[in-house]
């Protein structure tokens, strides 16, 4: 079978999602595959957070299917197979920058052939293995949650604001980043209101609306 003929890595049917019987977005067709973004734009308020929280199974979805390389998302395929890059940096204060990444390769695993140091060296990190987190800028932060999605084995990223916090230079090494996964057959969801920079790959768009 060819890469052609390939289920899409994530495929999302019909899915839709509303709090206190307030629809937030959908119903949603959409799908990413293999070596493809899909960029998600929208306004403030108009659901993109909320979307990746229900592809990334913490949130569940009122209606709608989402499948995994043709399979329905079910929490181990999802754990396989999604590295979230939360618009909030998750990290552990009290760790240095090194031992958050041990700490985070613990849990999720890491890509063979990548380790810790050399990822903080490739964001630009080199020399604060030993700062804690909590001394870190918000965009030293941000640059730490991007080295441990570059350890992350994952195939399927979903990026919320991955530009937000970063200066220009950051935002160069957003787009060197996903285009590396993408060339390495992986697939990225990356959420804009339509002013930040976008990675300069193969995209798809998916354009949000607050539901009415
Ligand atoms: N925990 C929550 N409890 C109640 N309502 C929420 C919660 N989180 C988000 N909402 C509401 O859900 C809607 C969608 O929010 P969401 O954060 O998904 O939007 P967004 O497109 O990511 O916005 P932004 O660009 O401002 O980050 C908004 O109306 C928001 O007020």
């Amino acid at each position: 079978m060819t890469s052609d003929h390939a289920p899409p890595l994530l495929q999302a049917r019909g899915l839709s999602f509303s709090r206190n019987d307030e629809p937030v977005f959908g119903p949603l067709d959409f799908s990413v595959n293999a070596g493809e973004a899909l960029l998600v734009q929208g306004g403030n308020g108009a659901g993109k957070t909320t979307l990746l929280r229900v592809l990334a199974g913490l949130l569940r979805a009122d209606e709608g299917e989402i499948d995994i390389d043709g399979q329905p998302a079910q929490a181990a395929r999802r754990a396989r197979a999604i590295a979230y890059l939360s618009h909030l940096p998750g990290l552990k204060a009290d760790l240095s920058a090194l031992e958050n990444l041990d700490f985070l390769c613990g849990l999720h695993g890491r890509r063979r052939a990548q380790v810790p140091g050399n990822a903080l060296a490739i964001v630009g990190l080199a020399g604060y293995e030993d700062a804690l987190a909590r001394q870190l800028s918000a965009g030293q932060k941000k640059r730490l949650t991007l080295a441990r999605l570059w350890l992350s084995p994952a195939p399927l990223w979903l990026l919320d604001e991955p530009y937000a916090n970063l200066d220009l230079e950051g935002i160069e090494l957003v787009n060197r980043m996903v285009q590396a996964h993408l060339r390495d057959g992986g697939a990225a969801l990356v959420t804009t209101h339509g002013a930040y920079a976008a990675p300069p790959v193969r995209t798809r768009m998916l354009v949000m609306e607050k539901a009415a």
